[in-house]
């Protein structure tokens, strides 16, 4: 974290001190990015103070929040007078400046660069198909109390199978975790993507023994009180709304 230095008066003459300003995070658990950040700050034991963002009620595009971000989506950070957006810019500066575990964000090159492969990948397929659809089953019929045409829900049912099945044969394969044995940032990114259509009741991991096991792994590592944590106001509900196409 950044120090702010500045001095004081003291009774006698002007003092050096040195004065932590608290991290914050803006928040809405609702939303997977965020929760990605909440869980990694909270394993890591990072201090933080946690603004909470209403996007079922849109915050995001009221006043307050748009002095911290124009582009009004969240999470963002801000350490100080420093703002940042994007949930991977977020992680991987919290991993940098708390000097989190290595594995989280390996300082080996081939090893991040796999992390890096992944934190990639997944924009355009694991996250725009799980978020496609949690807003078909979820968002959508409630909104309209309409239910998706079903080609269109079949459509994106389908592509999120596709991600699926590319993350088990290409980026985990027959490992414990994504980089090997430790789990990394990739892990994190990737359990709450998939979360998101479980909150729509669309069980992911089920018929999917090896995707399962490494859920039950990464949720081991993680902590169990710390992932219920994070996904506890999420399960069921239907209030994300945002879904990027092309983040
Ligand atoms: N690529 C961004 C995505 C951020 C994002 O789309 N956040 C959504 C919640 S999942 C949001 O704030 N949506 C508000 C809106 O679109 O109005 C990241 O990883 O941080």
């Amino acid at each position: 974290m950044r120090i702010r230095r500045g001095r004081i008066p003291s009774s006698s003459s002007w003092t050096h001190f040195t004065a932590k300003m608290p991290l914050e995070l803006y928040l809405d658990l609702h939303s997977q990015p965020c929760r990605s950040v909440f869980i990694f700050a909270k394993i890591n034991k990072i201090p933080f103070e946690f603004k909470s963002v209403d996007l079922s009620t849109g915050e995001q595009y009221g006043d307050e929040f748009g002095k911290v971000s124009i582009i009004r989506k969240v999470p963002v950070l801000k350490d100080g007078d420093f703002i940042l957006t994007e949930s991977i810019a977020i992680l991987q500066y919290l991993a940098a400046n708390h000097h989190t575990p290595d594995h989280w964000y390996p300082a080996d090159l081939q090893k991040r660069a796999r992390v890096d492969e992944f934190l990639s990948w997944q924009h355009t397929n694991i996250r725009t198909h799980g978020s496609k659809v949690f807003w078909f089953r979820g968002v959508i019929p409630a909104v309209t109390g309409a239910p998706v045409p079903k080609e269109k829900m079949d459509a994106a049912v389908e592509d999120l199978n596709v991600s699926l099945k590319t993350f088990e044969e290409k980026f985990l394969q027959s490992r414990p975790f994504i980089i090997g044995e430790k789990i990394s940032l990739a892990d994190l990114v990737a359990i709450v993507e998939m979360m998101q259509p479980v909150g729509t009741g669309l069980d992911v991991f089920q018929d999917r023994p090896a995707l399962n096991a490494w859920r039950d792994r990464v949720k081991k590592e993680i902590g169990v009180e710390v992932f219920d944590e994070a996904h506890k106001s999420f399960i069921h509900l239907s209030e994300c709304v945002s879904l990027e196409s092309n983040p």
